[in-house]
């Protein structure tokens, strides 16, 4: 099993997500940007570390949003994501095709890796409406 981490990283109240570049696993698909946690690294240094190499920019990392494991037959991955805020830099882009900020409501019109899913389920969960309570009398 792969451990991978990945980015919900904010800026205001919009998403950065990444799509995968040409040639690569999953090329294509929009994703948290992140990799793989080296060992003897936590997933937060990692989260930072691959942040910064590929898109040059620095960020905070806040909680841990949960974990999602996935078997994509040729590699099973434990993707593990971490709610982030951005800090500072100018991005560019090494192993993305593009990369944007989004609001949750956005992530319909995007095509996400399958192992990302339980992430785009929870930020995008609405409470179902209250019914006004009715009294019987
Ligand atoms: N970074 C990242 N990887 C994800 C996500 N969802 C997902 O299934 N993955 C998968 O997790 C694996 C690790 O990602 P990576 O970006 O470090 O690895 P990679 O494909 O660049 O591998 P390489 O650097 O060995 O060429 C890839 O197989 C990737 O497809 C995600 O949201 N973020």
């Amino acid at each position: 099993m792969i451990e991978v981490v990945a980015g919900i990283i904010y800026k205001e109240d919009k998403i950065l997500i990444a799509k995968r570049k040409e040639g690569k696993h999953l090329a294509g698909y929009w994703e948290f940007p992140g990799g793989k946690i080296e060992a003897g690294e936590t997933p937060e240094a990692s989260l930072i570390r691959e942040i910064e190499e590929e898109l040059g920019i620095t960020i905070e990392v806040h909680e841990h949003m949960g974990d999602s494991q996935f078997d994509y037959d040729e590699k099973q991955i434990l993707l593990k994501g971490y709610v982030a805020q951005y800090l500072s830099g100018e991005m560019y882009l090494t192993d993305h095709d593009a990369v944007e900020w989004v609001f949750p409501s956005e992530f319909k019109n995007y095509v996400f890796a399958p192992a990302d899913l339980p992430f785009i389920k929870i930020l995008t969960y609405e409470p179902p409406k209250t019914q006004p309570r009715r009294h019987l009398i």
